[in-house]
């Protein structure tokens, strides 16, 4: 049986939701998509901040809406930085999201993401590759890139989302978002979106900018999904290739309203 797709009606409801809460996210994120991720958030209605210094971190963490911790360019300051950011979170109760860049072919992000998996993500964000292999089912993508197909990854991020309450979404042609029990999934996009770096790890940062909002997180950050899915669609009509596409995209997604979301 097919997962369900989302309905365009809930996909608007959130999409309104987003824009009035504006989540203030704080992003600790890769060296290679900070702009990049700060303008798709602001771009959809959110705040976001880039605070990385350890003592700082922690004193944001509990401060913002949600954290968005994404390992792409880790190194071990910035893993002791995470560490206390999401133990600060959790103690102020606020969401945070991993983005496991790479895990699998390389050991020490990999043993960080899997030590992080006991700190009650509240989503976890990844493509097939990265999704199987923080579930034991592979060993990992070619680098950051993905070598599998998202629905191969089903069972991993469902196995994934029943060991850590987590929602899991695994991203690629056709998203799939998981609790472990039910699951959705995001049609749309467009191939173009993986010949620009960060898309994925800038869907990452709006999950985590869904985790803070009210309501069913499966369902927003289903809807998270779907705004960039939808926005790459609408962004590849008007574009030629990578060059073109960023602005486009971000364009789409300022433009983005309830109609024509599916
Ligand atoms: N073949 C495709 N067709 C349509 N949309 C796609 C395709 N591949 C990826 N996407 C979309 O691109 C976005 C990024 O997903 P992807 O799985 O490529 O992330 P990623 O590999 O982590 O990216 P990155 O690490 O470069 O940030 C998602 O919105 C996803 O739906
Ligand atoms: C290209 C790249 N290298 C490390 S992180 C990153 C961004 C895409 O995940
Ligand atoms: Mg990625």
């Amino acid at each position: 049986m097919q997962p369900d797709l989302l309905h365009r009606a809930q996909i608007a409801q959130i999409l309104q939701q987003f824009r009035k809460c504006t989540p203030l996210v704080h992003c600790m994120t890769n060296d290679v998509v900070q702009t990049f991720t700060a303008n798709v958030l602001l771009a959809l209605g959110a705040s976001p901040a880039m605070v990385i210094e350890r003592d700082e971190a922690q004193q944001f963490a509990a401060i913002a809406d949600a954290l968005l911790i994404n390992v792409g360019t880790l190194t071990r300051d910035r893993a002791d930085a995470m560490h206390t950011a999401i133990l600060s979170a959790n103690a102020a109760r606020k969401p945070w999201t991993l983005d496991p860049v790479a895990v699998g072919a390389l050991a020490f992000r990999s043993d960080f993401c899997r030590e992080l998996l006991a700190l009650q993500p509240a989503a976890i964000r990844g493509n097939a590759s990265e999704v199987m292999a923080l579930g034991g089912m592979s060993s990992g993508g070619r680098g950051v890139d993905t070598t599998d197909t998202a629905i191969a990854a089903l069972p991993a991020a469902q196995a994934l989302a029943r060991q850590t309450g987590a929602i899991v979404a695994v991203t690629g042609e056709v998203d799939y978002i998981t609790d472990g029990f039910r699951t959705l999934r995001v049609t749309g996009g467009d191939v173009l979106m993986t010949r620009v770096v960060g898309t994925g790890c800038a869907l990452s940062a709006v999950v985590a900018a869904c985790c803070a909002l009210p309501g069913d997180r499966l369902y927003n950050v289903a809807a998270g999904c779907a705004f960039m899915a939808q926005a790459g669609s609408l962004a590849v009509a008007t574009t030629r290739g990578p060059g073109s596409f960023i602005p486009a995209f971000l364009d789409a997604l300022y433009a983005l309203h309830g109609e024509g979301l599916a």
